[in-house]
């Protein structure tokens, strides 16, 4: 009997996959990928093969056959700008992804892997909330220089699943609220949601705001055009400095936060100045949304793997809890949000979205 939702989230260091029955995550994996695994492969697209065998090996080894699932949903990527919901995985969202039309990333990979499993198992397959979920007021999108928008790209996923959760344990209802969340983890987003919209976002990809373990932020502009002329650096040097090698790491050669927080605590006294740089930035940041939201803010959230550091939070609060209470959810919650995303549509509270 088809009953299982497999949810599969790729992200640039790992595929988190689980398989969910009935309201009960039944079983669920992080599957590392080594430096080395990831390496051997010229980008995102073409580790489609490796990571679909590993997941349908999860499968296997957990008892199950993908004759069994009802349905796919994957964490989804970079695509044009849209609406928040469940969409289904269509020809023209493979396209632009498979191509990298707007930039390459991970979660890409999501609705490719997804519909290659639901088209094994026959049935549909699903993204929900992806990162290029466009919420932003008109006044967000100008850069300063025409010919440059800017964009929404946030942890769109986890950052609704969280404020709605966190809000309701407080008795208030997501779409009456006025909050900041900040997700850090390996790339940051910071975003103001003002009565369930978020109408302006920090994007860390295109190289806004805080610095993160492996991401820049953003940079003197000046400088870093001085240094692509002068390293003679093209797209993908650039792509890898802003992404991957820039933030944390260019400082410490590190992107593991816990190791920084060892470090620290050994007395390394440059780790600490760049920790407490991080957490300056990513308060600034938050600051900058309280502006957005003219200084009416219910919560602010601080989400994703940095939010289990108790250094982080004590450092960025100081700074902060002036503008609202503070309140942290480490980790995050994607797995869950794309099962519930998939059951919205499949209880028919809510349509599925066309691409
Ligand atoms: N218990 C912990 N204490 C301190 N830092 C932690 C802890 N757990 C994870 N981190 C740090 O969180 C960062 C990774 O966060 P997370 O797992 O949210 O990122 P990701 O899923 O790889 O990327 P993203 O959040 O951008 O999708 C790493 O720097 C990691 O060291
Ligand atoms: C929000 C997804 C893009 C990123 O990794 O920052």
């Amino acid at each position: 009997m088809k009953e299982y939702i497999l949810a599969i989230n790729p992200g640039s260091t790992s595929t988190k996959v689980s398989l969910f029955n009935n309201k009960e995550e039944v079983a669920a994996r992080t599957i590392r990928h080594s430096t080395e695994e990831i390496g051997q492969f010229d980008g995102v697209m073409q580790q489609k093969t490796f990571r679909m065998e590993l997941i349908l090996s999860f499968l296997k080894e957990e008892g199950h056959d993908v004759e069994a699932l009802r349905a796919v949903v994957g964490r989804g990527g970079l695509l044009k700008p849209i609406p928040g919901g469940t969409y289904l995985v269509e020809e023209e969202m493979l396209k632009d992804l498979e191509e990298e039309k707007y930039n390459t990333h991970a979660s890409n990979l999501g609705a490719v892997l997804a519909n290659e499993i639901a088209e094994l198992a026959g049935v549909e397959a699903f993204i929900v909330d992806p990162v290029v979920v466009d919420e932003l007021d008109d006044v967000a999108r100008i850069s300063g220089l025409k010919g440059i928008d800017r964009r929404s790209v946030v942890h769109a996923l986890n950052q609704k699943a969280v404020a709605r959760k966190v809000l309701r344990e407080k008795g208030k209802a997501y779409e009456e609220s006025k909050v900041i969340v900040a997700h850090m983890g390996g790339g940051s987003s910071i975003a103001a949601h003002n009565q369930g919209q978020m109408i302006d976002v920090v994007n860390g990809l295109d190289g806004e705001g805080p610095f993160t373990p492996e991401r820049t932020g953003g940079l003197p502009l000046y400088d870093f055009a001085k240094m692509i002329l002068e390293e003679k650096l093209d797209l993908d040097d650039i792509k890898k400095r802003l992404a991957g090698k820039g933030g944390m790491y260019s400082y410490l050669k590190e992107i593991d936060l816990r190791n920084v927080v060892e470090r620290i605590d050994n007395g390394d006294e440059e780790a600490e100045l760049i920790l407490e740089a991080m957490t300056y930035q990513v308060a600034k940041a938050i600051a900058e949304m309280a502006a957005v939201l003219k200084g009416k803010v219910d919560l602010i959230i601080l989400t994703g793997g940095i939010a289990y550091a108790k250094l982080v939070v004590e450092l960025i609060s100081e700074r902060v809890d002036w503008i609202a209470p503070v309140t942290i959810h480490p980790g995050e919650m994607e797995m869950e949000a794309l099962y519930e995303g998939v059951m919205r549509v499949l209880n028919n509270e809510e349509q599925a979205k066309h691409y």
